[in-house]
């Protein structure tokens, strides 16, 4: 199984333009004319999400099963995460490859993670606030997940020890068992 991707077709990371002054910076955080100019389609969201994790914790790899697929718009308030998207549609000519890249309050990136795609942080901070946007509301019947540490898909996380993951997470199926899109 093919590792990194330089990017997934579909995952965009999204750069916002920082106004700085003596009394500190002002950004857009989110704009719906411009995310759709940069993922060329038409997006609605529906919930934000918020969660505060302490090094090391992994939250993930998870997505929802159609009809509730969730596209998600990821960003860290505070601290810094390793932010990853895997492409789990069969029949995808880069089914079960990952992308990953550092959201962090410092580089105020932020990363599009479309329907059809797992989603995980790992958290490289002392501690982190994430936020996300989701495409369709939280459905505890349609929620799945794949073991963040799956050795097919073989995700380079930047901590290699003292790995928090939820007892949920670290019981996930590897994704040649789990069910997809
Ligand atoms: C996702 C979600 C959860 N919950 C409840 C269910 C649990 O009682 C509690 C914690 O849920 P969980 O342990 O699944 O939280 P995370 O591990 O951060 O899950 C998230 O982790 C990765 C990063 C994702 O991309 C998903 O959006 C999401 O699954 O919040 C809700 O009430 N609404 C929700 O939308």
């Amino acid at each position: 199984m093919t590792a990194a991707a330089a990017t997934l077709d579909g995952v965009v990371v999204i750069e916002p333009q920082v106004f700085t002054d003596a009394r500190g910076y002002f950004f857009e955080s989110f704009n719906a004319e411009r995310f759709r100019e940069r993922v060329a389609r038409d997006v609605t969201f529906v919930q934000d999400n918020q969660s505060l994790s302490r090094k090391g914790v992994v939250r993930g790899l998870h997505y929802q099963i159609a009809p509730k697929a969730q596209g998600k718009l990821v960003r860290a308030l505070a601290g810094e995460i390793f932010d990853v998207a895997v492409d789990i549609r069969k029949g995808s000519k880069q089914f079960g490859q990952w992308f990953g890249t550092i959201l962090s309050a410092e580089n105020k990136k932020q990363l599009w993670v479309p329907e059809g795609y797992a989603h995980g942080f790992q958290v490289l901070s002392e501690t982190a606030e994430v936020l996300y946007k989701t495409t369709d509301f939280w459905s505890a019947a349609h929620e799945r997940a794949i073991r963040w540490d799956d050795p097919t898909l073989a995700i380079d996380w930047p901590l290699k020890e003292g790995c928090i993951v939820s007892g949920k997470d670290g019981e996930a199926p590897l994704l040649a068992d789990a069910t997809l899109f």
